[in-house]
């Protein structure tokens, strides 16, 4: 399993490390929360939190990219069992879709029942700005579209059905909470809501690609988050995706600034706080409402 670039987790893998992960811990979460890069910090919320290394954890990928710690951390928001990934993975490490979805099998296993994604990506919708929060509303494969698919290959009845649907994958009331939350913490000023576009990477998009996904109706683009949502919702978890903006992709033959990932970390860090905000609100609202359960 800790081989790079093959697809090979069978359902005993999947049980082995839910099991060794229940073993370990008390906390039983019914939230995974999934942070992007240079987001790790969302965990700081929680209390009487207990932490594994990803590389302690069986079968687990190691993260191997700046600003992602590579820690699974249980922790309590009020009253809510919740598990956080400080860290997540992604194709141009070299992984499979297998090997980086592996964590969304497990967290179902455990008996989560709602997955929250964050990330950070380069804003092409022309209104965003930088330090926006994008309430991800609908998101496009595009990795899927050339064969690069988590579900394909022989499908496991146990987590999901041969072909899933996927135009409800992000959840309205949780994407309408969400800007209530927002209201209530009176930055609903940058909560925007737009489609995220994946892609491979490892390198930004070149000019001519970035015109493409806005021709193709995506209004931010980065390299994670699709194949964990599609594996989640495929085992019938519900789904809430916040991108938060840390660039502008380029559009214009004249414009100078180049983005790096450097950058990329530094919004990360400026936002995170109040990122950190939401999310802990939101989880207390589904909590009082009741709408992490189907
Ligand atoms: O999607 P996350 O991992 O949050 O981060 C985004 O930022 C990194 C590039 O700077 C890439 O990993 C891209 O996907
Ligand atoms: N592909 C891609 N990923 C990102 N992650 C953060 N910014 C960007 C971007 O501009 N493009």
């Amino acid at each position: 399993m800790h081989t790079k670039g093959t697809c090979c987790c069978s359902f005993e893998d999947y049980k082995l490390t839910t099991e060794w992960l229940l073993n370990q811990t008390s906390h039983r979460p019914k939230v995974a929360v999934i942070c992007g890069s240079g987001l790790g910090l969302l965990a700081d919320g929680a209390a009487n939190k207990q932490t594994f290394k990803y590389q302690d954890i069986p079968h687990f990928p190691v993260s191997t990219v700046p600003g992602h710690e590579g820690r699974l951390v249980f922790g309590m928001i009020e009253d809510t069992p919740c598990v956080f990934m400080q860290g997540h993975f992604h194709l141009y490490e070299g992984y499979s879709l297998c090997q980086v979805t592996f964590p969304v099998r497990i967290f179902k296993l455990m008996g989560v029942e709602l997955m929250l994604v964050t990330n950070a990506s380069g804003g092409i919708c022309p209104d965003f700005k930088v330090g926006d929060i994008m309430i991800i509303k609908d998101h496009i494969n595009l990795p899927g579209f050339a064969g690069q698919h988590p579900l394909c290959g022989p499908n496991d009845e146990r987590f999901g059905i041969r072909f899933p649907s996927m135009s409800d994958a992000h959840s309205k009331d949780l994407r309408g909470l969400v800007l209530d939350v927002g209201v209530e913490l009176g930055c609903s000023d940058f909560i925007r809501e737009g489609v995220y576009c994946m892609v491979s990477g490892p390198n930004f998009e070149t000019i001519a690609e970035a015109r493409m996904l806005q021709v193709l109706g995506c209004d931010s683009v980065g390299m994670s988050m699709v194949p964990e949502v599609t594996v989640a919702k495929h085992c019938g978890l519900r789904v809430l995706g916040l991108s938060l903006i840390t660039n502008k992709v380029s559009l214009d033959y004249s414009r100078e600034e180049k983005v790096n990932h450097e950058e990329v970390l530094e919004i990360c860090k400026m936002r995170a706080e109040v990122l950190q905000k939401i999310v802990t609100k939101l989880i207390t609202r589904c909590q009082q409402q009741s709408i992490n359960t189907h």
